[in-house]
């Protein structure tokens, strides 16, 4: 998908994109593949690559999730952004919160930031293990987001604890997605969660398959999740 295939498949599902979206757009291209050579944030790196599969993907959950009815989002282990700064880009009026535990892509999100002129962003280096059990951030956000992270039952003890009671979890999930929520459904209800609503989709060109999950957070986190780092990923919630 190169540049303008982009500006059109967005305009199809009601965004259009202004001059300087689209030059932001441009600069978080040239500058994934400028750092990417000093480290890797990446394996796609050609420009009709990361429009797609980057930059197109990650937008792809706001045709299913209103963005625009909420204000902060948290992305949980977004490496080079994704999906919350693409979506950020389409959205500007959003608050976004990204944590990651690997320092070096929090200073590239940072200068990307800057180069972008993003307003409203905060980047943390932190386990979503703790940054869960941190009262600044716990149960604080309308929505969390996150893609290609952990599986559904792990990474819903890392997302679901930040979302407020009435917010959102939206999981960004591939192929394997209705095999995970299969797995998921007692986490998912400890944590204080429901599925809300599931989208199957193909990725357009390529046409890989993708399900958007939106839950409701309904209740409070009991206190002792997300447990200590690693905890989740060894033993998820039975
Ligand atoms: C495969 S990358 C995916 C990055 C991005 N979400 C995307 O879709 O391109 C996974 C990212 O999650 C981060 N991560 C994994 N486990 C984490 C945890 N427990 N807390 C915070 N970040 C985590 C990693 O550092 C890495 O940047």
């Amino acid at each position: 998908m190169n540049e303008q295939q982009f500006i059109e498949a967005l305009k199809e599902k009601g965004i259009e994109l202004t001059q300087v979206q689209i030059d932001q757009f441009k600069k978080y291209f040239e500058l994934l593949v400028e750092w990417n050579e000093k480290m890797n944030l990446t394996a796609i790196t050609d420009l009709e690559g990361v429009y797609l599969k980057h930059f197109y993907d990650s937008i792809s959950a706001s045709f299913y999730f209103d963005f625009s009815k909420v204000t902060t989002v948290c992305d949980v282990g977004a490496g080079a952004g994704f999906p919350s700064l693409p979506i950020k880009i389409c959205f500007p009026h959003l608050h976004v919160t990204i944590v990651d535990s690997l320092n070096k892509r929090i200073n590239f999100l940072n200068h990307l930031s800057e180069q972008l002129n993003l307003d409203h962003v905060e980047f943390v280096h932190a386990r979503a293990e703790e940054f869960g059990q941190n009262q600044k951030y716990r149960e604080k956000f309308d929505v969390t987001t996150a893609r290609a992270v952990a599986r559904l039952s792990v990474l819903s003890e890392l997302c679901i604890p930040l979302v407020k009671k009435g917010g959102y979890f939206v999981a960004l999930k591939a192929a394997a997605g209705p095999e995970e929520l299969k797995d998921a459904k007692k986490a998912i209800a400890t944590l204080g969660a429901s599925l809300n609503q599931e989208f199957a989709y193909l990725l357009p060109v390529e046409e890989s398959e993708r399900t958007i999950y939106i839950f409701d957070k309904i209740k409070e986190t009991p206190k002792k999740f997300p447990r200590k780092p690693g905890v989740p990923n060894k033993s998820p919630i039975q």
